[in-house]
């Protein structure tokens, strides 16, 4: 066994918002959403070594994340604060997906940590349980740790599995990285949007509020935007900086990828209503 076995890893997806609708403001600041998440079968991938000594370490160096900041980390110490876990974990982390970059890396690596963790740990909280400590972690952790595509609301906590089509999706990440707090708190951000159905989602309202202001001032994101339209149109997911289209096939996708700018980075990925998260905790 290596210290990064391929069979030993644990997977954190990346997630798409599908669609993302600002439909008000809570008392304090935070914005009510209507989104839609999706995985995508592309991420970072984990391993986890137990230790009897009960301190949780990071043994990779994640670029301007502190150890103790570290989402993997807050995880693994929320999880023993809760249950009076004695145990403890050496973490290491293979870093796929841009940080900033809207794909909710960072919460994945958290839900998994969770989901993992309550696993070699044995400390037995059930899916409720656990989505409870996710959420302090951040509004996007509860839907990785259930696992399912999901209607979401709230600030993305109250969710409703959905079943989607599972498409394939070219994602491009333009070279700029768009902080979710100066998104969120433009002037000119949309903030009274109309809430919608799912039926409405589904019959093609993909409405993402954040993208005008995105736009406008990241011109990386407005050029990623504008090479997409060739390509069926792009969409921002949550609040950038990363943009994506939808394919029906993966060879179209694949060509679109190989025709794009060579300063443009991106994968291509399909959509994928269940977490490959799930199937590694079934594998035991
Ligand atoms: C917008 C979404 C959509 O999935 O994804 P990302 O683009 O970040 O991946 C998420 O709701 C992001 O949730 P999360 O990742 O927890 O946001 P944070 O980084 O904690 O938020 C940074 C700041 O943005 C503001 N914020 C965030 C979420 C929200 N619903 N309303 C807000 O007003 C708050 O000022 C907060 O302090
Ligand atoms: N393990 C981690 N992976 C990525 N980002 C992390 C991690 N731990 C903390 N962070 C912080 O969380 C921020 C948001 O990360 P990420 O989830 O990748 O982006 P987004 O929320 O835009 O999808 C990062 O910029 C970084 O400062």
């Amino acid at each position: 066994m290596t210290d990064r076995d391929p069979a030993l890893a644990w997977p954190a997806p990346a997630k798409l918002n599908l669609m993302l609708r600002v439909v008000g403001r809570r008392p304090d600041g935070y914005h009510e959403l209507q989104t839609v998440f999706q995985f995508i079968e592309h991420g970072d991938r984990l391993w986890f070594d137990v230790r009897e000594d009960g301190a949780v370490r990071r043994l990779d160096a994640l670029a301007g994340v502190a150890e103790d900041d570290d989402l993997t980390v807050r995880a693994a110490r929320a999880l023993q604060r809760a249950t009076g876990c004695r145990l403890g974990v050496d973490i290491r982390c293979e870093k796929n997906l841009p940080m900033g970059g809207g794909l909710g890396g960072g919460s994945s690596d958290a839900a998994t940590t969770l989901v993992a963790l309550n696993r070699l740990w044995g400390t037995g909280l059930d899916e409720e349980a656990l989505s409870a400590l996710a959420l302090p972690l951040g509004a996007d952790v509860p839907v990785f740790v259930r696992g399912r595509a999901a209607w979401g609301e709230g600030v993305g906590e109250r969710l409703e599995p959905v079943e989607l089509p599972e498409p394939w999706y070219l994602v491009l990440a333009p070279p700029c990285s768009v902080s979710t707090r100066d998104v969120f708190c433009h002037p000119e951000l949309t903030r009274d949007s109309q809430p919608i159905t799912l039926a409405d989602f589904l019959s093609g309202d993909v409405t993402n509020d954040c993208l005008p202001v995105v736009r406008r001032d990241y011109p990386e994101v407005e050029s990623a935007l504008d090479w997409l339209s060739a390509w069926g149109g792009g969409r921002l997911t949550g609040t950038g900086a990363c943009v994506f289209a939808v394919f029906d096939d993966e060879a179209c996708a694949l060509k679109a990828l190989s025709r794009a700018p060579a300063r443009m980075r991106g994968f291509v990925a399909r959509g994928l209503n269940r977490s490959p998260v799930l199937d590694r905790l079934n594998q035991g």
